[in-house]
């Protein structure tokens, strides 16, 4: 089957410097791909080089099997129609008649528009929320109204192919709910391929098939949301340090940027910290030594715990054991050996009973090794921790004696250290 776009090798630099280095990539028919990536990324860049508004150095860029150097302009203008970031119109125009310019791909020279070239005009007006400005003058409408209002032009144009740059950029975000929708609709009803660039990465999981993460001008990655926004690829591109989470309600990832302070490349520090925690007493603590970017391990957990779920979205090493059971000798062991690697030991604030009673004597052997045992203490006084009959509390005491620090925040071991 023919590509809807096909592209080979593609370079391309506006001065010495490449731009878009060895890009190719081929996309089907009927597909929605968003290309995300940071500012002068190139993404802007190779939308223009697709649409032949920039000649590639080298390469070959084919639009439904055609080369698009051999394509005649209004040829071209029936297959693809190009939102452009900037909207600014430098002529005074009613919003009807920019709209209807979407037509001249289907217009002879000295043709006048048909009614059915009005009637795919009011109807592009209406489809993008625009037909109440259909009188005012272009340049006195909002940003937001201009955006939707040449994107309605690109509608009347009915490509085979739509590219959009930043469609979103100005809109609230009911308009740009409002607007991927109108596009996935015209995806799904008209076979319409779409191709956009934006920043919002949770949107572009959201509606895309494909996603194409562009970094320094190459393809870093390009496939399924899933395969392509991970926490390597968010790191590597944007030196972000991220979650990616599954929304229950949209079944979409979306990212949490972990980093408290804007973009913060994670320091590796050599540490290795062993956590001790279960039930959500862990999260502070992981998020935080993981952020600082310490080398750590997690146990024993029970698989299905809160601090597991984050454990497993770090990627963190952790000692398993089965949902809900009682820790074996088998994992206490593991542990063990776990703990004998690290420098720091870290233990939360877990309430102890019988089934995990055998991490705080870890935490406890940790302390008779030597190491450097740190208890995160957010006990309160109305809140039991012991449900293992005072052994818990026998035992922390004991711990207390033999040099257990205990801490109020985990921001003085990283300050420490
Ligand atoms: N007309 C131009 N002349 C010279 N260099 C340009 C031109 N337009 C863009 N560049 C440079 O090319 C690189 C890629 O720019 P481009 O606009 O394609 O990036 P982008 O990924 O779309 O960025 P943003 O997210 O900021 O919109 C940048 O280094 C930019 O400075």
């Amino acid at each position: 089957m023919v590509k809807a776009i096909e592209v080979q090798s593609l370079n391309f630099g506006y001065k010495d410097d490449l731009v878009l280095k060895d890009i190719s990539f081929s996309l089907e028919e009927g597909q929605f791909m968003s290309i995300i990536g940071p500012n002068g990324s190139g993404k802007s860049t190779l939308l223009k080089n697709i649409c032949n508004l920039e000649k590639q150095n080298s390469g070959k860029i084919e639009i439904h099997g055609k080369n698009i150097v051999q394509y005649k302009s209004k040829e071209l203008a029936k297959k693809i129609a190009l939102v452009p970031q900037d909207t600014f119109i430098s002529y005074d125009f009613p919003v009807f008649d920019v709209v209807l310019m979407g037509r001249f791909p289907y217009l002879g020279r000295f043709d006048k528009e048909t009614d059915e070239d009005f009637e795919i005009t009011k109807e592009a007006l209406k489809i993008t929320n625009t037909f109440y400005l259909r009188d005012r003058n272009i340049n006195e409408i909002s940003g937001g109204e201009r955006q939707r209002v040449i994107i309605a032009r690109a509608l009347a144009q009915e490509p085979e192919i739509i590219f959009l740059d930043e469609p979103t950029s100005h809109l609230d975000i009911n308009h740009q709910m409002d607007l991927l929708n109108i596009l996935r609709n015209l995806n799904k009803e008209k076979n319409t391929t779409i191709v956009l660039v934006i920043h919002d990465i949770n949107l572009a999981c959201r509606y895309s098939d494909i996603i194409m993460l562009l970094d320094k001008g190459e393809i870093l990655s390009i496939g399924s949301p899933k395969e392509v926004v991970t926490r390597e690829n968010i790191e590597k591109a944007y030196g972000l340090n991220t979650i990616i989470e599954e929304n229950p309600y949209t079944n979409s990832l979306y990212i949490v940027p972990l980093s408290l302070n804007g973009i913060v490349k994670k320091a590796n520090k050599k540490e290795k910290i062993h956590i001790i925690s279960g039930g959500g007493t862990g999260r502070e603590i992981i998020s935080k030594l993981e952020e600082a970017g310490y080398d750590l391990s997690l146990g024993v957990i029970n698989v299905g715990d809160s601090d597991w779920q984050l454990g497993k979205k770090l990627s963190i090493k952790m000692v398993e054991e089965e949902p809900f059971s009682h820790i074996s000798e088998k994992a206490f062991k593991r542990n063990i050996q776990f703990i004998k690697k690290a420098d720091i030991v870290v233990l939360g604030s877990t309430p102890y009973g019988k089934g995990n009673m055998k991490n705080l004597e870890a935490a406890h052997l940790a302390l008779k090794m030597g190491k450097t045992v740190y208890f995160l203490d957010a006990y309160s006084k109305d809140n039991k921790f012991d449900y293992a009959d005072g052994e818990a509390e026998k035992l922390l005491n004991e711990m207390k004696k033999k040099g257990l620090l205990a801490i109020n925040s985990i921001d003085e071991i990283i300050k420490k250290a």
